[in-house]
């Protein structure tokens, strides 16, 4: 063998053999030159080159090398090497003479890996002992040319379609050229248990593809071309999967195959920094599976909500505190040096931030009056602030004044912040920055609102293209878990909603996002600008009550029109009276089937811009109404401007 072209293979390996993050250039836009640089800027250290991206590209194979060598990164993979083996008469040297080809290739992109993935055409023949005799053969001509295949069972591959089936197949090639490529769609998507994994040594596996997906029941391979998205962001279970393949001791890189029409539209920066983030949350989620030591602090699921910042200035502010004291908050404290004031009801704290400078200034002149921050609670947040660097989560600090920030913060996905509160130090926090105004009088109304309790949860309407990276925000650092997934009717298209909670259930997100241009949440997107928390969900003990003290203090409450109460009668069995009494209060009710039950009551939007919720949750019910959701929108609807009914 010459030795020059050795040294090459060798170096070649040595630099994108070892354990890394990688992604293929099908899961982003772009040209070849675009998906490239977003790799390489979002810290990846190599790509799979997916052919149809370089036989499009204007670029020749050494223009892509050299590229690459510029970016720092790699080639780790060619893919995908179609309709190989088994193939019948003249097919099967074509089937070779075309692999000798894409080896030339290779050589010139300094790439020494390739996916054949099983067969799919109507000629494939599914004798077992062709399938061997052709990966042998081309095992031959791959060593030749120090180059390692990796056979990948597609899941509707024609006759090999299980990657069990493709490891026994490999295990007979017994080939040190030929070994096998995983690929978690493949693998889950068909329900094949991962502990299946561990018959295949670590060192026979070439590479491995990881995607997550939505639980969709349908045709496998429309499936994976259009619905595949990042660890953290589907329903599989990829932390799982990826233990199982470490447990091998599998050295090499894993890497992000997406196949995804969103994808293919969203900005190709957003998708390769949340393809690190997904990979290395991953990783460690794996680890921790697996019981070893990890880099990072585990994910800490959110105590609770402790508060949520508002950010209005002048008649807006002074507008936006009489609509809080209408809810029933008082206003208990103001900060000692900056515009802000603190509003409290049960253990709700609302902040009305009117600084008239900094990150507030910004976020209030983007977005109108908005929430532009939350603050959870934390046990350890020093801890969170760690994981959050290692997830490549920005940390927050106000412009040239570091370390004078009462409390840590991050930049949550759409720009807003997330405050980082303490457990056990939220009163002293409050105090030391806060100086409390004069208690309610008792019998104040005040008083009476005490049966208001707890944020039960925050929604978000986000962007399309940032609903799964908002998922991917509040999993991979929170440890957040996926609840219902629904998708509501709103009178002008269809909303998608995923709601995400803490495994305790003590704090909890929904995320709201539409494709329809006139939806609310649309028209929320337009109207402020871009994604962010639209309405704060309140608990409270007795609906009826805070319905009848929102409505005595002149709060706008939306309004819940007859036919729905006639409805509940019809489903619920409430008598006639009962059902006027909760239409007067515009409340909404809810049941699971076991008896636990939801009422709802929303204010109406300040300035089409937020709204407020109250709740009162009777026993497990463990939703928010889903049932209801089109029926709010609905109301919300009513309340267009005139123009843009007219339009
Ligand atoms: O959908 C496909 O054809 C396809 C191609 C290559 C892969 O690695 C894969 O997982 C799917
Ligand atoms: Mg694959």
């Amino acid at each position: 063998m010459p030795n020059a072209h050795n040294d090459r293979i060798a170096s070649g390996a040595r630099n994108t053999s070892g354990a890394h993050n990688a992604i293929a250039t099908v899961s982003l836009r772009g040209t070849l030159e675009e998906k490239l640089k977003a790799a390489a800027d979002a810290g990846f250290a190599s790509v799979e080159i997916f052919e149809n991206d370089l036989i499009g590209s204007a670029l020749r194979p050494a223009q892509v090398r050299a590229m690459m060598a510029d970016l720092g990164i790699r080639c780790s993979l060619y893919q995908p090497f179609r309709d190989f083996e088994g193939m019948p008469g003249p097919l099967r040297q074509r089937a070779m003479d075309r692999a000798e080809r894409k080896f030339d290739l290779m050589a010139e992109l300094d790439t020494d890996r390739i996916l054949v993935c099983s067969n799919c055409s109507p000629h494939a023949l599914g004798e077992r002992e062709r399938i061997v005799d052709d990966l042998r053969d081309l095992g031959e001509r791959a060593a030749a040319r120090g180059i390692l295949v990796g056979y990948e069972a597609l899941a509707w591959g024609r006759h090999v379609n299980d990657h069990r089936a493709a490891w026994s197949i490999v295990k007979e090639v017994d080939h040190p050229a030929i070994g096998i490529i995983l690929d978690s769609f493949h693998s889950l998507s068909r329900r094949i248990p991962s502990e299946s994994i561990r018959e295949i040594p670590g060192d026979k596996i070439v590479y491995v593809q990881l995607a997550d997906a939505p639980l969709l029941d349908m045709d496998l391979l429309y499936w994976s071309r259009h619905f595949r998205n990042l660890p953290g962001q589907g329903g599989l279970d990829l932390p799982g999967y990826v233990a199982e393949i470490l447990r091998t001791g599998y050295q090499g890189p894993l890497s992000l195959e997406i196949f995804n029409d969103r994808f293919r539209s969203t900005a190709s920066r957003l998708v390769a920094q949340d393809g690190h983030r997904s990979l290395e949350y991953v990783r460690d989620a794996a680890r921790r599976l697996l019981g070893e030591p990890t880099d990072i602090p585990p994910p800490q699921p959110p105590l609770g909500a402790e508060f949520v910042e508002f950010t209005a200035a002048g008649q807006d502010a002074v507008r936006l505190g009489a609509t809080f004291a209408s809810l029933g908050f008082s206003e208990i404290g103001r900060h000692r040096t900056k515009k802000v004031t603190r509003w409290r009801q049960g253990n709700v704290n609302l902040v009305i931030n009117a600084e008239p400078k900094g990150f507030v200034k910004s976020y209030r002149i983007v977005h109108g009056p908005s929430i532009c921050a939350i603050g959870v609670r934390v046990k350890d947040a020093e801890a969170v602030m760690r994981r959050a660097a290692a997830l490549g989560i920005r940390a927050y600090s106000p412009e040239g004044r570091p370390g004078r920030m009462a409390m840590p913060a991050l930049r949550g996905v759409g720009g807003s912040l997330v405050y980082l509160v303490e457990d056990d130090g939220a009163e002293a926090l409050w105090a030391r920055e806060f100086e409390a105004r004069a208690q309610p009088e008792p019998g104040s109304d005040a008083e009476t609102a005490a049966r208001v309790r707890d944020i039960d949860h925050l929604a978000a309407v986000v962007h399309n293209d940032e609903f799964l990276s908002w998922q991917l925000y509040w999993r991979a650092l929170f440890g957040l878990e996926g609840r219902d997934a629904n998708d509501v009717i709103d009178p002008s298209g269809l909303v998608h909603s995923q709601a995400l909670q803490s495994p305790d259930g003590k704090f909890r997100l929904t995320l709201n996002a539409s494709d329809a241009r006139e939806t609310l949440s649309s028209r929320f997107l337009a109207q402020g600008m871009g994604g962010g928390f639209q309405h704060v969900a309140i608990t409270c003990d007795d609906i009826m009550a805070t319905a009848a003290e929102t409505r005595a203090r002149g709060a706008a409450m939306l309004e819940i029109p007859a036919n729905y109460y006639d409805d509940l009668v019809a489903r619920f069995g409430f008598d006639d009276a009962a059902a006027r009494h909760m239409q007067q209060g515009g409340v909404l009710y809810d049941e699971d089937g076991a008896g636990n039950t939801y009422r709802q009551l929303y204010s109406r939007a300040f300035d089409k811009l937020f709204f407020f919720e109250f709740v009162e949750r009777g026993g497990t019910y463990a939703g928010y109404g889903a049932p209801n959701a089109g029926i709010r929108l609905a109301a919300q609807n009513r309340f267009r401007a005139p123009e843009a009914v007219a339009e």
